[in-house]
C-alpha cells in the first residue's frame, strides 16, 4: 500500500504552477483542438470559467488530509466498536483521461481509545477525490491517512464508482461499477471483522 501512496505528489511538491493566464491559454488551445473558435462571443469567458472550475475540482492538491484528521475525541464512554460512515458521495477525475469518476465511499475504523469527528472522514474523501486519481490509489490513500493519524485497531475503506472514461467514450459500458477495498489492522487479519464491515455497508 505504501508504494502506491508514495508515488502520488503531495501539495508541497507543486510549487511551480503555471499562471492563470497560461492556464487560460491552454484552454483556448484545447478549444481550437476540439474544432471551436475561442473568440466567438459564447466562448469569450470560457477559459477563465474552466480555470476557476479547475481550482475547485482539483482543490485537493491544496489540502493535507493529516491536518483535517488531527482533531480527535476521547470522551466516548468507553465505546470501542466499529464506526462506519457509509455512502459518502464523491466526484473525482481519472488520471488517464481527466474525465469524472462518480461514486460512493464507505469508511470504517475500530477505535483504540480515540475517535474522529464524523465529518472529517467525509472531508478526507473529498481531499483525495479532488485530485487526479485511480480508484485503487484513492482507496489506499484514505485508509493510510486514517491509519497514520488516528492509529486505530483497523481501517476498512470500500469505494464503488462509475468511470466516465468507460461510459462516455472508449469501451462505452454505461452503468458498470468498479469496487475497490483496502483493509488494515484487525480488518486485514480477521475475516469476521471484514465480513461485519461488508454486512454493515450492505445493510439498508
Ligand atoms: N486500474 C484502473 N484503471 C483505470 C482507472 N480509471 C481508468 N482506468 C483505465 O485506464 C486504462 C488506460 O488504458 P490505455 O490503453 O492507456 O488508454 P485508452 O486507449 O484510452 O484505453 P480505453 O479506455 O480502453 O480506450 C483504461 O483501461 C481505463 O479503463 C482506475 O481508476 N483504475
Ligand atoms: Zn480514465
Amino acid at each position: 500500500m505504501d508504494a502506491i501512496v508514495k508515488n502520488f505528489p503531495l501539495p508541497g511538491d507543486l510549487s511551480e504552477r503555471p499562471t492563470q493566464q497560461e492556464a487560460e491559454e491552454a484552454v483556448r488551445v484545447l478549444l481550437r483542438w476540439a474544432g471551436e473558435d475561442p473568440s466567438r462571443e459564447g466562448l469569450t469567458d470560457t477559459p477563465s470559467r474552466v480555470v476557476k472550475s479547475y481550482k475547485e475540482l482539483f482543490s485537493g492538491y491544496d489540502q493535507v488530509a493529516e491536518d483535517v484528521l488531527g482533531r480527535t475525541f476521547e470522551e466516548v464512554a468507553g465505546y470501542d466498536d466499529m464506526v462506519v460512515v457509509k455512502d459518502i458521495p464523491f466526484f473525482s477525475h481519472c488520471e488517464h483521461h481527466m474525465v469524472p469518476i462518480i461514486g460512493k465511499a464507505h469508511v470504517a475504523y475500530l477505535p483504540d481509545g480515540r475517535v474522529l469527528g464524523l465529518s472529517k472522514i467525509a472531508r478526507v474523501v473529498d481531499i483525495y477525490g479532488r485530485r487526479l486519481q485511480t480508484q485503487e490509489s484513492m482507496t489506499a490513500q484514505i485508509a493510510k491517512a486514517i491509519d497514520d493519524t488516528l492509529r486505530p485497531r483497523g481501517v476498512a475503506v470500500m469505494i464503488e464508482a462509475e468511470h466516465m472514461c468507460m461510459s462516455m467514450r472508449g469501451v462505452q459500458k454505461q452503468g458498470s461499477t468498479t469496487l475497490t477495498t483496502t483493509f488494515t489492522g484487525a480488518f486485514k487479519i480477521d475475516a469476521a471483522e471484514q465480513a461485519r464491515f461488508m454486512t454493515m455497508v450492505r445493510s439498508r
